[in-house]
């Protein structure tokens, strides 16, 4: 933990009024968590505008200019989800100027960087404290996809038990960010728009209303800025850049990054990879996972060891009923237990199996990782 003198550290916080940072901010409320820093905030496109209001704190001044070097390196702990452009513009020349303060980032940025923890403490706290002692400054939460899911499989994975897993991924719209949800609902609303009067007649043919949807997501005419093709009715099956090998980088991560977090090296990494698909939930991430297990053991056992594995991760019995209701992205947005369920042997072989996890990419996957390591370096979990 950084040492603070026994005195309330002063923390930056950069990006709290994004999707991210909004929740990270509703759930240090939550907690409490204002209690054991004193934040300044900061921002990149409004510096001077009124702070957001924490009850029980006082005045915390004006907005800072989140490009000011000299009032960042101030601080001992900043912690960002800003995003990926901003860690790039700054992070750099702050610790080129020799601040040595720890850096809690949301972006993807510093991930891959040997000199970086990616952090997910219910699984690698471990690592984490070693980090620490050591003198590591950068803590990055992870990719939100893998998160959850390592928060859902974590009984598998740290027990040695995968020898490989492939995941296709169904990625909701506010994986994107704040406008991405607004343009997925504008497109529906739209769309509706469209059928709205054929719709509200129960003897119109269905195949018109059909032939209109699809008429009007192939006319150009929805609004596309942000996903770059219609995902209302639809689905899009790459996210993220293009790595040039046939993969994206969001599938990337899968592997690089659900090993890092493990602490596993080329020399004992797990084959991880699969597709990622960007589908018009609004919120949750969910994925569907084929595991080759490194040994056979019953699902009993299976569900056992995910359900013991942390406090958040929950198995749903593989039916109809409990799959329908509970392992949907409406049960787990806004919450942060990890349901995981759909587990059955499949016909491959006895270790063969099928899983299925969802969770809130905003909590798991994002705010919550990142509250927990700055609870970590203050000293309070
Ligand atoms: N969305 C997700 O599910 C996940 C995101 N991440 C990562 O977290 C980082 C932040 O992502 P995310 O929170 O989605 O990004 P957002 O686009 O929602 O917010 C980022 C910044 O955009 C600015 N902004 C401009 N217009 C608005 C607006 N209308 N409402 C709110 N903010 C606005 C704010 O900066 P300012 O106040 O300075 O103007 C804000 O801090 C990224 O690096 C992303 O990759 C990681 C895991 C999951
Ligand atoms: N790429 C994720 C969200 C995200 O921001 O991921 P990362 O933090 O790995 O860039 C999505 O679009 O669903």
């Amino acid at each position: 933990m950084i040492s603070t003198a026994n005195s309330t550290p002063s923390v930056g916080l950069v990006g709290w009024r994004g999707m991210v940072g909004s929740v990270l901010m509703d759930r240090m409320k939550t907690e409490g968590d204002f209690a054991d820093i004193n934040p300044v905030f900061f921002t990149t496109s409004s510096p001077g505008a009124q702070t957001p209001t924490i009850e029980g704190l006082g005045d915390t001044g004006t907005l800072q200019d989140a490009h000011d070097l000299d009032k960042l390196a101030a601080l001992p702990i900043i912690v960002t989800a800003q995003g990926g452009d901003y860690t790039s513009a700054v992070h750099g020349q702050l610790r080129a100027r020799g601040w040595d303060g720890l850096w809690i980032d949301a972006a993807s940025t510093l991930r891959g960087n040997d000199d970086s923890i990616i952090v997910l403490d219910p699984v690698n706290r471990n690592v984490i404290d070693a980090g620490l002692d050591s003198g590591v400054k950068d803590f990055v939460g992870g990719n939100c996809t893998v998160s959850c899911m390592l928060m859902g499989m974590g009984g598998l994975f740290r027990n040695g038990l995968v020898e490989w897993a492939t995941s296709m991924t169904y990625q909701a719209a506010s994986g994107g960010g704040a406008r991405h949800m607004r343009e997925v609902l504008q497109q529906f609303g739209d769309l509706h728009t469209e059928v709205a009067e054929g719709l509200a007649d129960p003897a119109s043919a269905i195949l018109e209303i059909d032939k209109k949807i699809l008429a009007k997501q192939r006319s150009g005419e929805l609004d596309t800025t942000q996903f770059g093709a219609p995902l209302s009715g639809s689905l899009i099956p790459w996210i993220d850049s293009d790595l040039g090998n046939g993969q994206s980088r969001e599938e990337k991560k899968a592997g690089d990054e659900t090993n890092k977090i493990l602490g596993r090296t080329a020399e004992n990494r797990i084959p991880i990879d699969g597709l990622c698909v960007r589908i018009a939930t609004m919120r949750s991430h969910a994925q569907a996972m084929t595991l080759k297990l490194t040994e056979d053991i019953s699902v009993e056992e299976i569900e056992r060891l995910l359900d013991a594995d942390n406090e958040w991760a929950k198995v749903v019995p593989n039916t109809k009923e409990a799959s329908s209701v509970d392992l949907t992205p409406v049960a787990s947005s806004g919450s942060l237990e990890v349901p995981v369920g759909r587990i059955r042997k499949l016909e491959m072989g006895p270790e063969y199996i099928s899983a299925f996890t969802v969770g809130d990419q905003l909590l798991w996957g994002a705010a919550e990782p990142l509250r927990r390591m700055l609870k970590i370096a203050v000293g309070t979990l």
